[in-house]
């Protein structure tokens, strides 16, 4: 059982409080979907949530401990972080670049354990990239290259996976195979939480939602609580349409609202 927490988090960037007072407490098993618009203060709080930010105020704790006293060696061990639109610069076989994620464990690509090759290969095949392994990992597409960097943070087989967009850059298959995958991980034991703009993928594959506006936590609830229309009206400005269809909730955003 893992849990991370959050106590009256408050973060400062530049002159902005791009977090204030966020309570939060997630657990394994559970997928979390973190939506809000541009500026909510989304990336921070994953960012803090891997240890990369340390908070103004407050704390953030992993299984009751202040995360800032975990060693760095133990952190990424613990703890896989994929940032938003992620970059490979060096032209490594992608089985290279996802051997990358055995680091923490102290296995190199070319020396990996038995448990490292059977992480990295199942990573590889659980993004759908069997038969990408020998081909240079820049020059693939957009896409495939954010698909490698999540298999990388996959074969960290860390307790914690933390994604920041990891279906922006996917086709409509992709988007349900990468949100599968996700779910499963989480259905499997991990504590899963990823940053999502589609609202109606965030609500069919979410077990809960956090939704943030203006660096403060608004919901944190099951979809169905937090997709409504006067929730939608009030965090995105926006005139949305919800319907309920067997696949889930389906949220239309029919027009921008007039700013109040
Ligand atoms: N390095 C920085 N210095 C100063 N302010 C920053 C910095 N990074 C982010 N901010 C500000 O902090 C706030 C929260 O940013 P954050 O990136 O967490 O938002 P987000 O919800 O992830 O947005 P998006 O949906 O656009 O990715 C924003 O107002 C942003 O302008």
């Amino acid at each position: 059982m893992t849990a991370l927490v959050t106590r009256e988090l408050s973060v400062r960037l530049g002159h902005q409080n791009a977090l204030a007072g966020i309570d939060l407490a997630l657990e394994s098993g559970r997928f979390t979907v973190v939506i809000g618009p541009n500026g909510a203060g989304k990336t921070t709080l994953l960012r803090s949530l891997a240890g990369l930010l340390s908070p103004t105020h407050g704390a953030v704790l992993l299984n009751d401990a202040p995360l800032s006293r975990l060693r760095g060696s133990e952190r990424a061990k613990t703890i896989a972080y994929l940032a938003q639109s992620g970059s490979i610069a060096w032209p490594l076989p992608v089985r290279d670049v996802v051997a990358l994620g055995r680091l923490p464990h102290e296995e190199k690509p070319d020396a990996l354990s038995p448990v490292g090759r059977e992480a990295v290969a199942g990573a590889i095949a659980a993004v759908g990239l069997k038969g990408f392994e020998t081909r240079p990992a820049t020059e693939l597409s957009g896409g495939e290259r954010a698909r490698v960097l999540l298999a990388r943070a996959l074969a960290t087989q860390a307790p914690v996976l933390l994604v920041d967009e990891p279906v922006a850059s996917l086709d409509p298959r992709h988007e349900l195979v990468v949100l599968e995958v996700l779910k499963a991980h989480a259905a499997a034991g991990a504590l899963v939480v990823a940053i999502m703009h589609n609202l109606t993928l965030a609500a069919r594959f979410a077990d809960e939602i956090v939704l943030l506006d203006g660096g403060r936590l608004q919901a944190h609830a099951p979809p169905g609580e937090v997709f409504t229309e006067a929730q939608l009206a009030a965090s995105f400005g926006i005139a949305a349409h919800i319907t309920r269809e067997a696949g889930g909730l389906v949220v239309v955003a029919e027009r921008p609202l007039d700013p109040p």
